[in-house]
């Protein structure tokens, strides 16, 4: 599906989706304990793909008409699955089941779609490796499709923190129900640490302890799961509250404004964007207590801002900077080339075919925005949930029409974005 955006004002009410990182974590402790109610859980590509893992294992996932997600734990160890598990696109559900799948006694394969099959898994494998299970790529090359035979038992093992946090998640949540537990040494300095943090805290949720330790992270063997009464509530996702957020940042009608609802605090990392906008010069207000934003718009300008801790919004905070007057410089990128596409170089591309002038380094990815309108253009959503987004939201400000090739991928996250830009009040077109 293709999207045609025509230049719109917005106003009004967007819900935030369920947070994607709380829903994958709940999806997968829930498998570990007996029976869980998971409300307000994300019903989406991604989130769907842990849920047939857990499924594999000897677990149940039943989606009910209130979308709230009742879960079938596989009795603390999961069973040798009957099938390949197929991790579609999903990063966070192909890390956090090849560690739970070297608790199982006998193998598992893990393989995923195109992006997937192309990101890093080689320290985890090792990890597990060390950690005496076997756990290698088909291709030899760190890369799925991967073969995972456990059991592990536990023990020390080390690992870079500066690929992607999600080993050391993986780690943790597997590391609880081996008999010795695991303690993560960090090899290198971690990066997006605010998602380990998430993990503490779901893992508190259920009952684990795990913790910090002065170079890593560990978690003691033996524990079991187990959700206070049985129940686990998702909180809104600051990921995706970005977009509503930019949009209403740079295209709110005038006097008017965009509220977000849905909007709590949480260990979420990416809460950071409430703060980007402000610096950049939106006129926004976070209710904490009642869980709203209202955002109006306002000339932005450029400013700088590190991403060690908040990957996922480079996207976003591209787009502002493209809007914004002077420069944006976007720091300590590097970790957001591994993610469903190379990120970094993606928007310099796709913004420059809308005439945005950017400059691109290893690390970092520098935004010249100036007053001048952007121009519509055809882009490429390159199978990738946020530059698609991301690039919706350049079509909000672009003179003339902006497609956005491959729009259907946003139901990795964010299954009705396209839907909410409408209901604001967005002009566009599906093909
Ligand atoms: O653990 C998680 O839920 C996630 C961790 C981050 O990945 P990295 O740790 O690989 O940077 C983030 O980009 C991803 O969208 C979700
Ligand atoms: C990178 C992302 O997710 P994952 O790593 O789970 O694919 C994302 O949602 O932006």
């Amino acid at each position: 599906m293709n999207v045609t955006i025509t230049p719109s004002t917005l106003e009004g009410e967007a819900r935030a989706p369920p947070s994607k990182s709380y829903t994958h974590r709940a999806i997968l402790a829930a498998g570990y304990a007996s029976e869980t109610t998971v409300h307000d859980a994300l019903w989406s590509a991604d989130t769907q793909a842990t849920a047939r893992a857990v499924e594999l294992f000897g677990g149940a996932v039943e989606r009910r008409a209130d979308a709230n997600l009742e879960v079938e734990g596989f009795d603390g160890r999961p069973s040798v699955p009957a099938d390949v598990i197929d991790c579609d696109n999903s990063g966070t559900t192909m890390r956090l089941v090849t560690a739970a799948a070297a608790l199982a006694e006998g193998t598992s394969v893990l393989t995923g779609d195109e992006s997937l099959r192309s990101r890093p898994q080689g320290p985890l494998l090792e990890a597990v490796a060390d950690l005496d299970g076997e756990a290698y790529s088909t291709r030899d090359n760190g890369q799925a499709p991967l073969v995972v035979t456990g059991p592990i038992s536990g023990g020390e093992v080390a690992i870079p923190g500066d690929v992607s946090s999600q080993y050391i998640t993986a780690l943790l949540m597997a590391g609880a129900v081996t008999e010795e537990g695991i303690d993560v040494v960090l090899e290198t300095e971690l990066k997006s640490a605010p998602y380990v943090d998430i993990t503490l805290e779901v893992l508190a949720d259920f009952g684990v302890e795990a913790r910090k330790t002065t170079d890593g992270f560990t978690v003691e063997g033996s524990q079991s799961y187990a959700a206070t009464s049985g129940e686990y509530a998702v909180p809104g996702d600051f990921s995706s509250i970005s977009y509503p957020l930019a949009a209403g940042a740079i295209a709110a009608a005038d006097g008017s404004s965009v509220q977000i609802t849905g909007a709590n605090p949480s260990a979420q990392g990416d809460t950071a964007i409430v703060d980007i906008v402000d610096r950049m010069g939106a006129d926004v207000t976070w209710d904490r207590d009642a869980g709203t934003i209202e955002v109006s718009s306002a000339p932005l300008s450029g400013i700088e801002v590190s991403v060690e801790d908040t990957p996922d919004l480079l996207p976003t905070i591209a787009t502002l900077g493209a809007v914004a007057d002077g420069d944006t410089r976007i720091t300590n990128a590097e970790h957001v080339r591994y993610k469903e596409t190379d990120r970094v170089s993606a928007m310099a591309e796709e913004l420059g075919k809308m005439g945005v002038e950017t400059t691109e380094e290893r690390d970092s990815l520098t935004v010249h925005g100036s007053d001048s309108t952007l121009s519509g253009a055809t882009v490429r959503g390159r199978h990738d949930h946020r530059i698609i987004m991301s690039l919706a939201l350049a079509g909000l400000v672009a003179e003339g029409e902006t497609t956005v090739e491959g729009g259907d991928h946003v139901d990795v996250s964010f299954p009705g974005f396209f839907d909410m830009l409408e209901d604001l009040g967005v002009a566009l077109e599906r093909t």
